[in-house]
């Protein structure tokens, strides 16, 4: 991992490029596409599937998670990214000029991240909580690429992502490619992301059905 280290980054952040084979990806973009409809949830300006079970401060109720997910979590897993097993996934889908305000996850996850990206590039932006205004650094996230995360990054920056139909790289962007063009307008297509995450607490209550 030490290799994928980005080495500018305030804290550790590690970016893997080519994680995944094309197909790799199609498989998983198949499989996200296959679920029922009701998988999905819809909201503004993306849409959203939660596996392994919804977090809660009280414990998560765990869910089985599908096994060709759970074959791109142990992918990650192999790298020796996570202290405790991932138990969670949060799948995004964002169209061009969709995104996500900038936010903090919250206590529920433990502080290792994964993000595998899928369909199409994106900016991640992070800023700096006593100024949530401006952008304090940025990564590019190419499609079959991975990302993790460990520790105060995302603790102490909010994350997001623009509103776009494009992207500019520049000085902020802490991963910019070797054969980018300067001022190169790179259009975005549908992305899907995978958050791979740890819910630290998770309760042993069994929901029992038929009383
Ligand atoms: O799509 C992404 O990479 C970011 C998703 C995110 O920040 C979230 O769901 O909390
Ligand atoms: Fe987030």
């Amino acid at each position: 991992m030490e290799i994928h280290r980005l080495e500018k980054c305030p804290s550790s952040a590690y970016y893997i490029k080519d994680f995944l084979t094309v197909e790799e990806e199609e498989f998983l973009l198949k499989n996200v596409y296959n679920v029922p409809q009701t998988k999905w949830t819809q909201l503004l300006r993306r849409r959203l599937q939660n596996w392994g079970g919804v977090p809660h401060p009280n414990g998560m109720i765990p869910e089985t998670i599908p096994q060709w997910l759970q074959t791109c979590i142990d992918k990650v897993v192999a790298l020796n990214t996570f202290c405790d097993a991932p138990n969670h996934v949060l799948i995004n889908e964002y169209k061009p000029n969709e995104g996500i305000m900038p936010h903090l996850d919250g206590p529920l996850y433990s502080s290792t991240i994964a993000t595998v990206n899928l369909g199409s590039h994106t900016v991640l932006n992070f800023y700096d909580s006593n100024d949530r205004e401006k952008v304090s650094f940025s990564l590019f996230l190419e499609p079959r690429s991975l990302l993790v995360q460990q520790g105060n990054i995302y603790e102490t920056y909010l994350h997001g992502i623009d509103e776009k139909y494009e992207d500019i790289l520049d000085n902020s962007t802490l991963n910019v490619p070797s054969n980018y063009q300067m001022n190169q307008s790179l259009k975005r297509g549908t992305r899907v992301s995978l958050t791979i995450r740890r819910v630290q607490k998770v309760s042993k209550l069994k929901i029992k059905l038929g009383r």
